[in-house]
């Protein structure tokens, strides 16, 4: 019998490291998972009070014409400058995790797993109430040629993002299980079910 409290597991890596890849394939499973990117955009919508403490902070040059965030703007600022980087952060990061954990608590009455794609979830110091932490791991240089490719940036840019954020060998210290997406998708997903299915097999016991 499955247990009545539902188990909570966060998804973390860095940028470009496959969590968005894991998501898709847990989401095709059939399981729940709170996007914290999506929930980063939402917060600052057109008209939120966090966005206009973005341009109180910034100014107003931060700003597209129809009044939304220059996100590419930002982007460029606070990969490169750690000052506004933890300026921005103090902003949004308790609106956020408290939006994400929101999001978890309506999906608790419906669902007994469910899981949350976090980037910063470790830098953040907030993962002690997962139940478990999963890390989706790549080399840096595998993660410097990914993101590149992907997002189409330099290699000086993709090198400042990596730097906003902890190294993933740093991060392996807090994770619970780590995914080693180093290879190519299918060995990614066979992790994945593996770990699925050891907690699976833990819930049905408990
Ligand atoms: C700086 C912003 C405007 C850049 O927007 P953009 O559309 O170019 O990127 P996007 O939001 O898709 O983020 C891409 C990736 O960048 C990394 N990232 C984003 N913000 C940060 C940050 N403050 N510090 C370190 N890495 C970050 C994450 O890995 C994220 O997945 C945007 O990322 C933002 O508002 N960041 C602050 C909110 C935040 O911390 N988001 C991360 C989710 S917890
Ligand atoms: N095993 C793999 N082999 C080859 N390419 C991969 C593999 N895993 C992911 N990718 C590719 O690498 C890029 C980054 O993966 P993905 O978007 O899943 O990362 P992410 O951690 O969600 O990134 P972000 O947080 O920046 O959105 C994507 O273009 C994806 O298709």
């Amino acid at each position: 019998m499955m247990q009545s409290k539902a188990f909570i597991i966060g998804l973390t890596g860095g940028i470009a490291s496959g969590k968005s890849t894991v998501t898709k394939y847990l989401i095709g499973k059939g399981y729940p998972v709170v996007d914290a990117d999506l929930i980063a955009r939402h917060i600052v919508d057109r008209g939120s009070p966090a966005l206009a403490a973005i341009a109180k902070t910034f100014g107003e040059t931060y700003l597209m014409a129809d009044g939304s965030l220059d996100r590419k703007k930002l982007g460029e600022l606070v990969f490169n400058d750690e000052t506004a980087r933890n300026a921005l952060n103090q902003i949004t990061h308790d609106r956020i995790y408290q939006a994400i954990w929101d999001e978890i608590n309506v999906l608790k009455t419906s669902h007994h797993i469910i899981f949350a794609d976090i980037p910063l979830l470790i830098e953040s110091g907030r993962f002690k109430k997962y139940d478990e932490i999963w890390l989706v791991y790549v080399p840096r240089e595998v993660q410097i040629e990914r993101l590149m490719q992907r997002d189409s940036v330099t290699e000086q840019f993709a090198e400042a993002q990596l730097n906003s954020q902890m190294p993933l060998d740093e991060k392996k210290n807090d994770a619970t299980r780590i995914m080693d997406n180093a290879g190519d998708k299918n060995h990614l997903f066979s992790q994945v079910d593996a770990a699925l299915s050891d907690i699976l097999k833990t819930l049905t016991i408990n």
